[in-house]
């Protein structure tokens, strides 16, 4: 790479995904847990060669997007693909960028291999992009009826990102008749005389532009589903208030700890926490740190739920069993369910909670402490990107 060489991403997002309906944008609509555009952007933010990601999204959606991508640099597109392209083309180029990816956000599982295609193309190219052979028989649809057969010698399924030398696509979007559309812009270096040379892309790859192709980007991000415990007893004692699973429980004795002592949501924070081998509640909150002392539990269990969505993640269910002779757990438990189906932003039908004493035996027994257990189920993506 030479000294002066910039390369920059940009991600058209400016649609309004009509052939989706449904009304939100499908580059803004959740797939395994995050928008879509937040995948690609993901990706070309995370490629060492690319210094800078611009996304074009529609002028009325630049606060959606920032607020779903907070770090990302947004710019208002235009009416079309073709337009949209042309603005954020000219800010790169203001920005002295010598080359750019251009990548649609309906293509969201792009991985650092085919980036590295592209401008392995570049190299010795003024544009290179992804393409898949075609598989089926092509043919004319003749009103219904089987048309001519379309040869499928040499035809090729065009991709995103298309990459090209600055100067050459810019030549090639103030060259192209106003008037005129252009479905992607390699056809349009090629029409001014570019070569744009061809490397092979990725079923990942696929564009999402009809309703039936969420459910099949669904399947492609192929889930990884994890199961994880946690365990944890406080000691019951006089002067202490008694929360459980998130709720003030009237008791003549409570629990003590560095925390407010919930054992429930200490518990069940070490299971989310062990889906994604986190560490533990003490790795995150050490008992050691003064900011800790009488904390409400509840931000632990939060700050479990939040890395697990931040890598895409989904709590599937989680089942907490707690221990003790008393006080009963019943008369609570409704309120305990929707209390920590509230922290974890999932519906109550996804925690269970349940209590046993252990028959008057042992330190529970013996109202010494009350102990839970906590089982968590969550989905990671596992089969796009990291
Ligand atoms: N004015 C536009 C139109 C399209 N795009 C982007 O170009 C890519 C092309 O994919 P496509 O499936 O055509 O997206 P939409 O235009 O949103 O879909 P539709 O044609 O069904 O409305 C998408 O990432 C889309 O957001 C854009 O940035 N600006
Ligand atoms: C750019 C593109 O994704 C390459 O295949 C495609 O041309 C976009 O076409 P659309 O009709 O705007 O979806």
């Amino acid at each position: 790479m030479s000294q002066m060489e910039k390369i920059a991403a940009l991600i058209v997002a400016a649609g309004g995904g009509t052939r989706m309906g449904g009304g939100v944008p499908k580059q803004f609509r959740d797939l395994g847990g995050r928008p879509m555009l937040a995948w690609s952007h993901e990706a070309l933010r995370t490629h060492p060669a690319i210094s800078t990601v611009l996304t074009m999204v529609a002028a009325d959606q630049i606060d959606v997007a920032r607020s779903l991508l907070p770090d990302a640099q947004v710019a208002p597109g235009g009416a079309s693909r073709r337009e949209s392209v042309a603005k954020g083309l000219r800010q790169l180029a203001l920005e002295g960028v010598t080359k750019v990816l251009i990548h649609d956000a309906a293509r969201p599982f792009l991985s650092h291999d085919v980036i590295d295609r592209v401008l392995a193309g570049l190299a010795s190219a003024d544009g290179a992009m992804p393409v898949l052979a075609v598989a089926d028989t092509l043919a004319r649809n003749a009103d219904d009826v089987l048309g001519e057969i379309v040869p499928r010698d040499g035809v090729v399924r065009v991709q995103t990102p298309q990459g090209f030398h600055m100067q050459a696509v810019i030549a090639a979007h103030a060259a192209w008749p106003a008037e005129a559309e252009a479905t992607d812009d390699a056809q349009m270096v090629r029409r001014l005389g570019g070569r744009v040379a061809l490397v092979q892309g990725d079923a990942m790859l696929e564009k999402i532009t009809y309703p039936d192709d969420m459910a099949g980007a669904d399947m492609r991000l192929a889930w990884e589903t994890r199961t994880a415990m946690g365990f944890d007893v406080h000691r019951l004692e006089d002067g202490e208030e008694l929360w459980l699973g998130g709720v003030l429980i009237p008791h003549h004795q409570g629990l003590s700890g560095h925390s407010d002592a919930d054992v429930a949501l200490h518990a069940l924070t070490d299971a989310l926490l062990g889906t994604i081998a986190a560490g533990d509640i003490g790795t995150h909150f050490p008992p050691s740190d003064p900011q800790w002392k009488g904390a409400e539990s509840g931000q632990f269990l939060q700050h479990a739920a939040k890395l697990i969505a931040d890598k895409g993640g989904r709590i599937d269910f989680v089942d907490l069993t707690i221990i003790c002779e008393a006080p009963k757990i019943g008369p609570h438990r409704a309120a305990m369910v929707a209390r920590i189906a509230e922290l974890l932003q999932i519906d109550q039908s996804r925690v269970s909670l349940k209590a046993t004493t252990t028959e008057r035996l042992g330190f529970t027994g013996r109202g010494e402490g009350i102990a839970t257990q906590a089982v968590a189920t969550v989905r990671l993506p596992g089969g796009a990107q990291a």
